[in-house]
């Protein structure tokens, strides 16, 4: 049995706690701690599984019964269980990002689907893989880990592919893709070459939408001015990075197309940017009808060039034959050029949206459990 508490209960940590009850891995994941910004709950001595009401929303019932959240006491509970323990963090903060090196000594394995603290130095990077690799072994004969796959294209399986390229001694030259779900979904509906009777959408709608199913982070700007795609290829660099030794990108001059709005940048409120963002629907569309007369659409792709100095995200046009440009939903394409794979390895499918991150996420627990437990 393994000890989870999660550090989160928004979007993405609810549905976690959510699949694993609904799975026949539930008395094998106890679930004893959840937090979210302002309160948490943890179960008693003896770690049992908290008792979770299905039914009722997970949010609500953690601040009506919980106690000011204090993430060194949580931790410390969870690093003194009898059994392996690992904490989720469900949260986009930096701050809580910050803590990993301090989980990981005192013994606990962490998963996370959140991109700071690998896409901020490489320095927090290779603290935290150290620590991963090098901490003395801890419950159940063996050292702390970290998985980070929901990071890049949620549960699609990019960062292991990644790992395995690496670690087999393939050679990465390119690795290109929609890494957005959100800009995915945006202009998959909203730059078409379909002819469809109906206009597409206003733009300002479609951000709205795909707000409404969860694909944005809490900010939709964090994904419109391309900090989110910028976070995911600076994630596959620093993976590629602190796995290989001798290789160092320059991250700092990354290339970022912004296309938020100027006037929308600095507004302090999500609320009164969604609330202007109607007012910019005629510059979308005048972006999409001049894509549409060279008869190609708007995508909003990154590239990690490996050995070249091509990395960047951008918002691109593409003909209808191209792959990016037969997309669906809100899904992620992702293209792998390596030496074994000159024609590459593409990866497509769902890359945002509870229910895939935390299937991702679950997939990680996994695996930590089969390597701490040995099945
Ligand atoms: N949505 C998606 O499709 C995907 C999301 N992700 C990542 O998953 C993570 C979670 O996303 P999502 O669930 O949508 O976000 P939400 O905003 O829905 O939930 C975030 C949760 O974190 C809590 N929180 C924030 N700061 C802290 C803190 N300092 N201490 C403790 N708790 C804190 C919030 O508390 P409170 O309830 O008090 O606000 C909230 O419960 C993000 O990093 C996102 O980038 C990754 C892949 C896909
Ligand atoms: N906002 C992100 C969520 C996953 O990282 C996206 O749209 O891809
Ligand atoms: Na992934």
């Amino acid at each position: 049995m393994v000890t989870i508490g999660i550090v989160g209960i928004g979007l993405v940590g609810s549905e976690l706690v959510s699949q694993i009850l609904k799975s026949s891995y539930k008395d094998v994941f106890k679930v004893v701690g959840l937090t979210t910004s302002q309160k948490m709950v943890v179960s008693d001595a003896q770690y049992s599984s908290l008792s979770i009401d299905q039914k009722s929303d997970l949010r609500p019932a953690v601040l009506a019964s919980g106690v000011q959240t204090d993430l060194a006491q949580f931790a410390d509970y969870l690093a003194k269980s009898n059994e392996h323990s690992i904490i989720v963090d469900c949260t986009a903060s930096e701050e809580v990002a910050n803590l990993y090196p301090t989980w990981l000594r005192s013994g606990l394995s962490v998963v996370t689907p959140n991109k700071k603290a690998f896409s901020g130095s490489l320095d927090l990077f290779k603290e935290i893989q150290d620590l991963a690799v090098n901490t003395s072994q801890t419950k159940k004969g063996r050292s702390p880990l970290i998985y980070h796959e929901t990071t890049v294209g949620a549960g699609l399986p990019v960062l292991s592919t990644l790992t395995d390229f690496v670690r087999t001694g393939d050679e990465i030259t390119k690795i290109e893709g929609i890494f957005s779900g959100t800009l995915s979904y945006l202009f998959n509906n909203f730059s078409t070459l379909t002819s469809t009777d109906a206009a597409p959408k206003p733009f300002s709608e479609t951000v709205r939408v795909a707000k409404d199913l969860g694909y944005t982070e809490p900010d939709p700007r964090d994904d419109l001015n391309g900090m989110d795609v910028a976070r995911k290829v600076k994630v596959i660099t620093v993976t590629i990075c602190g796995r290989l030794a001798g290789l160092e990108l320059d991250l700092s001059t990354l290339p970022v197309e912004n296309i938020v709005p100027e006037a929308l940048q600095s507004i302090k409120s999500t609320d009164e940017f969604m609330a202007k963002l109607p007012e910019y629907d005629d510059h979308f569309s005048k972006l999409n009808a001049e894509a549409l007369k060279e008869n190609q659409v708007l995508r909003y792709v990154g590239m990690v060039d490996v050995h070249g100095g091509q990395s960047g995200v951008k918002l691109a046009k593409y003909p209808a034959t191209h792959p990016f440009a037969s997309l669906q939903g809100s899904d992620n394409i992702i293209k792998f050029t390596t030496k074994y794979f000159p024609n590459g390895v593409i990866i497509q499918g769902a890359g945002a949206g509870a229910a895939v991150t935390a299937y991702g996420i679950f997939t990680d627990l996994l695996k930590i459990q089969e390597r701490v437990e040995g099945f």
